[in-house]
């Protein structure tokens, strides 16, 4: 019989190591007998890639970086997200729109209730049910301190848009994300991102033997 698909998303600030643990989290599925799709936001089929390379590139004001990555999201869950929980599949997502609320809303300073409103327009699956509004099924936020994550991003790579922000910037980021947790607790597993990798995995690992998705930590 076919299982129910499952959607986790990745969150944290720039730097916090998501990319670090993603691949090692779908290998961990497909060791369990899952098919798994692994995709990122803004991002994950050729329009949302294209509208990814404007909003991380150009200059816009932050109504306008709120719907480009909103209309990335809904081709993305229309070609990509949708189908593959549809297929029964683990979709491993590198951010979803608790991103839009942490950088858009806190960084920004862009309105709660006008992303809210977005959120709702854009997510709204109505073959699921009239009220169905699909989200992540479980949320990995990786919490660090911005000035851990400026030092560990400063030896990486050559910064983007967001990247290039200064600290201040980050700590309303991070106070999104603490705001978006408080309000969906059940969906968020809060991963102390300040500890070694291996560490880091067993968080991982343990927020899914907890939700009975992986059998062993
Ligand atoms: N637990 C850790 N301890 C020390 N350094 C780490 C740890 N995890 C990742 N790093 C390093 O920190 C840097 C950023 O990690 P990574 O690219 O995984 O972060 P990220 O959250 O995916 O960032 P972004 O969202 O900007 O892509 C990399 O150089 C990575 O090797
Ligand atoms: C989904 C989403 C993302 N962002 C920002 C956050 C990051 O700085 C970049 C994506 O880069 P990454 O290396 O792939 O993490 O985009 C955003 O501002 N709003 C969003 O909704």
């Amino acid at each position: 019989m076919k299982q129910p698909g499952i959607f986790i998303s990745f969150e944290g600030i720039d730097g916090a190591g998501k990319s670090s643990h993603i691949e090692a989290l779908a290998t961990a599925f497909r060791a369990q007998g899952r098919a798994v799709t692994l995709t990122r936001e803004p991002g994950g089929t050729p329009l949302a890639e294209k509208l990814r390379a404007l909003v991380l590139n150009d200059a816009m004001d932050p109504l306008t970086e709120a719907l480009l990555v909103f209309a990335a999201r809904r081709d993305h869950l229309q070609q990509v997200i949708e189908p593959a929980l549809a297929r029964g599949e683990v979709l491993i997502c590198d951010r979803f729109t608790d991103a839009t609320f942490a950088y858009q809303g806190g960084g920004r300073g862009f309105d709660w209730g006008v992303l809210s409103n977005l959120e709702l327009w854009v997510q709204s699956v109505p073959a699921l049910g009239a009220d169905f509004i699909r989200n992540p099924d479980a949320t990995l936020w990786f919490d660090l301190a911005p000035e851990v994550a400026a030092e560990r991003l400063a030896s990486a790579r050559v910064p983007d848009r967001f990247e290039s922000q200064p600290a201040e910037f980050f700590r309303r980021v991070a106070e999104g994300y603490a705001k978006r947790a408080a309000q969906a607790p059940q969906r968020f597993a809060r991963i102390d991102a300040a500890v070694d990798r291996d560490a880091v995995w067993q968080q991982i690992a343990t927020a899914m033997v907890q939700r009975h998705w992986l059998e062993q930590a």
